[in-house]
């Protein structure tokens, strides 16, 4: 049985908002296709909210943003990605426009790349409203007016441009932008990784007020396991493009069950103590390289066996796919497997 089967709704009961099966991205470059993604499955339902946790390279933007399309060409998607029934990667591109802010909308680590330099924040939060809500121009101006007020940011600043804002102001103003069309899904990729610790927090917060009020589900992307801890009820570890360990955020950074969990939970610093940021306990040895990965994928064991100071013998020939490991919880990790008496 693999792990989206067992997600997978069972008969009588309503389908998850967001069911993902599969996921795999590879990116060709050259001759070689090189894997970011190697077989994510998870699912979310409005209201819930799920955190991403994992090394530089692990796959998480990749993962995240081929939810929606929003790869570049050189990145080949294949599973499925149902929300609300509809395949989001073989959907017309109309469709997925449609889709994209109105339905489900991103806020991008680095406000000033995503926004717009030469159009007034006012312009850009007015045109998904226009767009795909069909109300007029007074109506958009208010609307953007009201959002502005909610991020924290005052609506006479509207017809200012982007550099006239702070850091954590823009990062404000995406958040306005990602609630502009009432979202079921947002997708939050780092949105607060280049802001001082304070501010940090504080859009950290208003976010989780903001979403929690409207009752959207988040996906929310970071290096920092208290922020997501702080953020999201269920949290997902990922490690060379899988999920290793996944389930309520408190429980798995409280009792981690996969050895890679337990090895992050240990090298990465925390929000409230700016000490640990300077001084990570640190994680011995490196993920794989992407050739070495492209190695992996073709064989079998578990990609963090080299790295695992509790590997056996099993783990470089064999690979567990994700499994219970308590209540809500699945871990691949054999460990875990044998732990369990199965
Ligand atoms: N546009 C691209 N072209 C080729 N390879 C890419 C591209 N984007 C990402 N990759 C590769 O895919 C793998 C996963 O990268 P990804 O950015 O998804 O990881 P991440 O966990 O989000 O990392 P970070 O925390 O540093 O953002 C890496 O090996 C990366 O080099």
């Amino acid at each position: 049985m693999t792990a989206h089967e067992r997600t997978t709704a069972p008969e009588g009961q309503a389908a998850p908002m967001l069911d993902v099966r599969d996921l795999r991205v590879s990116y060709r470059s050259g001759e070689q296709t090189v894997p970011a993604v190697r077989g994510v499955s998870f699912t979310l339902d409005r209201g819930q909210t799920l955190g991403i946790a994992g090394e530089s390279g692990s796959g998480k933007s990749t993962m995240a943003l081929s939810l929606l399309r929003l790869l570049p060409a050189s990145a080949q998607v294949s599973g499925e990605v149902l929300f609300k029934g509809e395949d989001l990667l073989t959907a017309k591109w109309a469709r997925l426009r449609a889709v994209r802010w109105s339905a489900a909308s991103v806020v991008f680590q680095g406000a000033m790349s995503a926004l717009n330099p030469v159009r007034t924040i006012g312009e850009q939060i007015r045109e998904p409203i226009l767009l795909h809500d069909k109300i007029g121009q007074r109506a958009a101006r208010e609307r953007a007016a009201e959002l502005l007020d909610s991020v924290g940011v005052p609506s006479r600043r509207l017809e200012s441009y982007p550099h006239e804002f702070s850091g954590g102001q823009r990062q404000r103003i995406m958040i306005a932008m990602a609630l502009a069309c009432r979202p079921d899904l947002i997708i939050a990729d780092e949105p607060t990784t280049a802001l001082d610790v304070m501010v940090q927090a504080q859009v950290l917060n208003l976010l989780g007020e903001l979403v929690r009020e409207a009752g959207i589900g988040v996906i929310m992307i970071s290096h920092d396991l208290s922020v997501l801890s702080h953020m999201c009820e269920r949290l997902a570890v990922m490690y060379a493009g899988r999920i290793t360990e996944i389930g309520p955020s408190k429980r798995l950074i409280a009792e981690p069950r996969h050895p890679y969990t337990r090895a992050l939970g240990r090298a990465f610093p925390t929000i409230g103590d700016p000490a640990s940021r300077l001084a990570p306990a640190g994680l011995p040895g490196d993920p794989p390289t992407p050739s070495e990965l492209a190695r992996l994928s073709e064989g079998r064991g578990c990609a963090f066996a080299p790295r695992c100071s509790e590997a056996m013998d099993a783990c470089r020939t064999d690979t567990v796919e994700l499994w219970p490991s308590g209540p809500r919880r699945e871990a691949a990790c054999l460990r875990v497997l044998e732990g369990s008496g199965t």
